[in-house]
């Protein structure tokens, strides 16, 4: 292992990985009827809530950021609904990324916190930050915390994002941090929490698990209470998606994961790992960088048993989705991540992307109403979704 390493260092420096990745012809959405009556809720509740709680993946802090929360915010719905940031998975993120992720928000002046949503220390900080949020609000808006019993309806949190991004086991981390706060229950020494007694939110390695809104779920008693719905996923509409995007959601599993080859798939882990580290799969190469992913393949082929290179391409895949505790190492999917400030510049991202959704969001009815997609028969329906690539 060591000589591997040694012969793996000389070799890098003359190593070039590819800094393009092929133009392959993927699908460009996953959006599906459930997410668009998810949006008409949300349009319903914003008017009662206080805060958006907006989770994204922090290993593809871009491609998980679903522009259809900015324009519910930003541009006219949000009314004095406030934004939170969460990125989640922050136990299989690169440190890099936060440094970048500090330096984008600041562009905007956007609040975020990165966490692991599993974890009831992080989740513990986060209760803080809400309650204090909650006494911010009660100030703004009755014009004093001292005494003050709370707002009528609590203090009401929407937790939304792409599917698979964390947010019903985000809930259950909450629920239980709460209720170990009230009835003084112990958690478990590492500080980890075990859903199995306080689930109320499905959780599942899947995009799409959670298919509707929940009801208003009580997560800590301060000041008559703070309050959440847990939402399903919503995913980008084709016209501000790219193919880039798609992969790296696909490789996080916000996206159905039979909706890209998994060789194609295999490629772009390869492609996005050559740029940061090659020494991630080094295991399978015998400390060789390689641009061919079927070399990767063989390697994993020889070390697992499994036969074809789309098993061994799944299999390696999904090691990754799930993040890879094996290895320690810590890949971001994103290239965005590795661009630096001069070439990259994520407010520019944020308005560009805006401009493309367009008046997208106006077009979805209001409750009652039915879309034109709902309009189209069934079978229309059905021969539109099976290709995948329609701009909705
Ligand atoms: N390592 C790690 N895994 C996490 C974290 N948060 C969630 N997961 C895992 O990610 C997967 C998806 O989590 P869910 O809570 O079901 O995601 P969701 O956003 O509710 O998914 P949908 O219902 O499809 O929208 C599960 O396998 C979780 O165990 C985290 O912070 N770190």
């Amino acid at each position: 292992m060591f000589l591997h390493r040694q012969v793996f260092r000389r070799l890098n420096s003359t190593f070039v990985p590819r800094h393009v990745f092929p133009d392959y012809r993927i699908a460009l959405t996953d959006f599906k009827g459930h997410q668009m009556r998810a949006i008409q809720r949300f349009q319903q509740l914003l008017p009662q809530l206080n805060l958006l709680l907006e989770l994204r993946d922090s290993r593809a802090p871009i491609s998980t950021r679903n522009v259809i929360f900015d324009d519910l915010m930003v541009n006219r719905r949000g009314g004095n609904t406030k934004r939170l940031v969460l990125y989640t998975k922050s136990d299989l993120c690169p440190k890099e990324t936060i440094e970048k992720l500090r330096v984008w928000h600041s562009e905007l002046g956007d609040e975020f916190m990165t966490l692991d949503s599993r974890s009831a220390r992080d989740v513990r900080n986060l209760i803080k930050i809400l309650e204090w949020k909650y006494d911010q609000t009660i100030e703004q808006t009755l014009g004093h915390v001292e005494g003050n019993e709370g707002l009528p309806l609590g203090y009401r949190i929407l937790v939304a994002g792409m599917p698979n991004v964390g947010k019903s086991t985000l809930v259950n981390t909450l629920r239980f941090v709460g209720a170990a706060k009230t009835h003084n229950l112990s958690e478990s020494v590492h500080g980890s929490v075990s859903h199995k007694r306080r689930k109320v939110a499905k959780t599942g390695g899947q995009a799409g698990v959670t298919r509707a809104t929940s009801e208003c779920i009580r997560i800590a008693d301060h000041r008559g209470g703070i309050y959440l719905y847990d939402t399903p996923g919503v995913s980008l509409p084709g016209r501000v998606t790219t193919r880039e995007k798609m992969l790296s959601l696909s490789q996080c599993g916000c996206v159905k994961n039979n909706l890209v080859d998994p060789i194609i798939q295999a490629d772009y882990l390869l492609y996005i790992m050559n740029l940061q580290n090659p020494a991630a799969y080094d295991q399978y190469t015998k400390g060789l960088p390689t641009n061919n992913v079927y070399k990767v393949l063989a390697g994993v082929g020889k070390a697992t048993g499994i036969k074809d290179d789309n098993g061994a391409a799944i299999h390696w895949i999904d090691k990754w989705r799930q993040g890879a505790r094996q290895t320690k190492q810590k890949i971001s999917f994103d290239v965005e991540t590795l661009l630096d400030d001069e070439s990259f510049s994520y407010k520019d991202l944020v308005a560009r992307e805006l401009e493309q959704l367009g008046p997208w969001l106006s077009s979805v009815p209001q409750d009652g109403q039915k879309s034109a997609g709902q309009r189209l028969s069934k079978q229309a329906l059905k021969a539109k979704n099976s290709n995948q690539l329609f701009n909705l």
